[in-house]
Formats: structure tokens, sequence, C-alpha cells
């Protein structure tokens, strides 16, 4: 398949308690890995695909280094106790960007993520810059050409961008394109969004795309209120649910490993208490973690917390 190759057999490990009994197990050992992309030996189960490019970071001026991001967030997800969802994980390898081959890229993982939808896979995707969401989120809009798709951004940047190519920034704009090429409603909802952190023309444009935004003081001061509902109305109003969670949503301090870190951002407890209802919700169809860039971790923190999520997003997706 083009630009994908198998995991290093290195990145699987971790320590081995099984001497002590038969379930003092690790993710690395309840994890399947045959090192091969078969999404139809392993249907209902959690495809796990890494993306391995920074092109859009790079094209949007970030910090360069998402691209080594899904081997370190699998390294430090190896290590975690195993339990239940944990044994639904099948690695699925990684697509690697060559250089400023953005939109292959791109096409890519769209194709890679759209063959584990159609063998009634859910896919869970390792970034990569925000343009992750661009060939991942249009590969679950065209598993599902007749449903309604909810999209939920965790971010602190709407990523609406409208520039003449795209980037790290420009994925929701393009999937807003997507769905108009499609005759079909985008369903965009971003929780987080900093007002500091995006321009008013930023603003404007998810007024007119029909967006809605819970910005981040809100997600803080009132999340019973706003954010709850919110969560509780994409759940009965879509078919699908895509969660995209860019990482630089979470507080600088406890994310310092992206490419743009909050001044402000919601704690990893608070946005824990958005994705544990999405993921029993019976409707989410894929995941994506975003924008982890391992050049700028803070003696493997970042890392951690980022391996923290995904491992309760497998417990909870679990069927
Ligand atoms: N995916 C990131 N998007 C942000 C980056 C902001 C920044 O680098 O400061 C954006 O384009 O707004
Ligand atoms: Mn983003
Ligand atoms: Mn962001």
């Amino acid at each position: 398949m083009n630009l994908w190759h198998p995991v290093e057999q290195s990145v699987w490990q971790g320590r081995d308690d099984s001497g002590e009994a038969a379930n003092a197990l690790r993710v690395f050992q309840t994890l399947t890995n045959t090192g091969e992309f078969a999404p139809q030996q392993h249907r209902g189960k959690v495809a796990l695909l890494g993306f391995e490019c920074d092109e859009g970071v790079k094209r949007n001026l970030g910090r360069a280094g998402a691209a080594q991001g899904p081997d370190v967030l699998r390294k430090a997800l190896a290590n975690m106790a195993s339990h239940a969802g944990h044994e639904q994980l099948v690695e699925m390898g990684n697509l690697r960007a060559q250089q400023e081959q953005l939109e292959r890229a791109q096409q890519a993982l769209h194709d890679a993520a759209l063959a584990c939808q159609h063998a009634q896979m859910r896919t869970l995707v390792f970034g990569g810059g925000h343009e992750t969401a661009f060939g991942h989120g249009s590969a679950v809009l065209d598993a599902f050409p007749h449903e309604r798709v909810g999209i939920i951004n965790l971010d602190a940047h709407l990523d609406l961008r409208h520039a003449p190519y795209a980037s790290s920034g420009t994925p929701f704009r393009q999937l807003a394109l997507h769905c108009e090429a499609q005759q079909r409603d985008f369903h965009y909802c971003c929780i987080g969004a900093s007002r500091a952190a995006n321009t008013q023309a930023l603003w404007d444009e998810a007024a007119r795309r029909e967006v809605t935004v819970i910005e981040d003081l809100s997600v803080l001061n009132a999340f019973d209120a706003h954010v709850l509902p919110e969560i509780e109305r994409n759940i009965v109003s879509y078919d699908r649910l895509y969660l995209t969670i860019d990482l630089d949503v979470l507080p600088g301090g406890e994310m310092p490993a992206v490419s743009a870190p909050a001044a402000l951002g919601i704690p990893l407890c608070l946005l824990l208490r958005i994705v544990e209802p999405l993921c029993r919700s019976g409707k989410l169809q894929a995941v994506d973690l975003v924008e982890f860039n391992p050049a700028f971790d803070n003696a493997g923190q970042g890392a951690r917390a980022a391996a923290r999520l995904a491992w309760q997003i497998a417990h909870w997706w679990q069927q």
C-alpha cells in the first residue's frame, strides 16, 4: 500500500510480569501485531494507524517534529497495564509522508482508514500534525455516505483557515468543502478553542459555517451547563461520530510536546469527562490524537499524558 510500512518490533516492548499471573499483562502483550495490513482479518476491532507527517505543521509555520509522534506514543502506551478493551487493538502500521508531499500522504491515510472502516473496524490514528484530520475525517465521511457524521474537535484552534494550500491549520475547512462536494451537511463542533489563539476572521468563518464552538473559558467555568449538553446533542443527533483531539488543547504544563502549547488549556481530567461518554455512545467510529511532537517533550511527561488518553479511549471503547 502507498507510503505504508510496518512498525518496528522494538516499538511494542515493555516489562514482562506474566510470570506472576496469567493476567499480569501490559498493552504490548495483548495488542495484535502481525506486521501486515489486513483489515478484513480483524473485523470489529480497533485499527491503530500512525501518520508520520509534519508537512502540514511546516506549511503552517509551526515547529516541525510531529512525524516522530506515532512511534513515541506507541512506546508510551506499550508498557501500560492491559485491561478490558486493550485486547481489541490491532497494529495496522504507519503511513510516512515524503518531503513536501502532504496531499499524497493525506490520500494514503484516507485510503488506509477507509479500508479499515469498510472492514467494520474502528480507527485510532496517532498523528502527525492536524493535517491528519483531513485524511482521517474524509475517510469516515466516505465510509458512511448516507449517514450523518458529527465531527468533534478538542482543540485550542478552530483550524478553519482559508489558505491557497492545505496545512495543519486548514483541515476543517477542507472537510467542510468535502461535505459540500458530496451535498451533505457539515456538522462540526470545536471544544476548547481559545479566543486569544484564533483571529476574528476564524471566528467569522466558524459562524458562517454554523460551527458549534465552546471556548476554553466556558469549558473551565461552565462544564456541566455548556459541555455536557453539547456532547449529548452530538450523540443524539448524528449516526456516527468522529473525534479528533489536538493535544494543544491541554495546558502547556501538561502538554509541552506540541507546536503551539496552550497558555490556559483544558486539563486532562476534564478532557476525559468529554471523551468517556463519546466512547461509550456506540456511535464513535474514529479517533485521532494529533500534533504530538516528542522534540519538545519534558522528560516524557507529554507522551505519558497522551498515551493515558489513548489508553482510556481503548478501555472505554470496548464493545
Ligand atoms: N493545527 C494547528 N493550528 C493552529 C496553529 C497555531 C500556531 O501555530 O500558533 C492554527 O493554524 O491556528
Ligand atoms: Mn488543531
Ligand atoms: Mn491546536
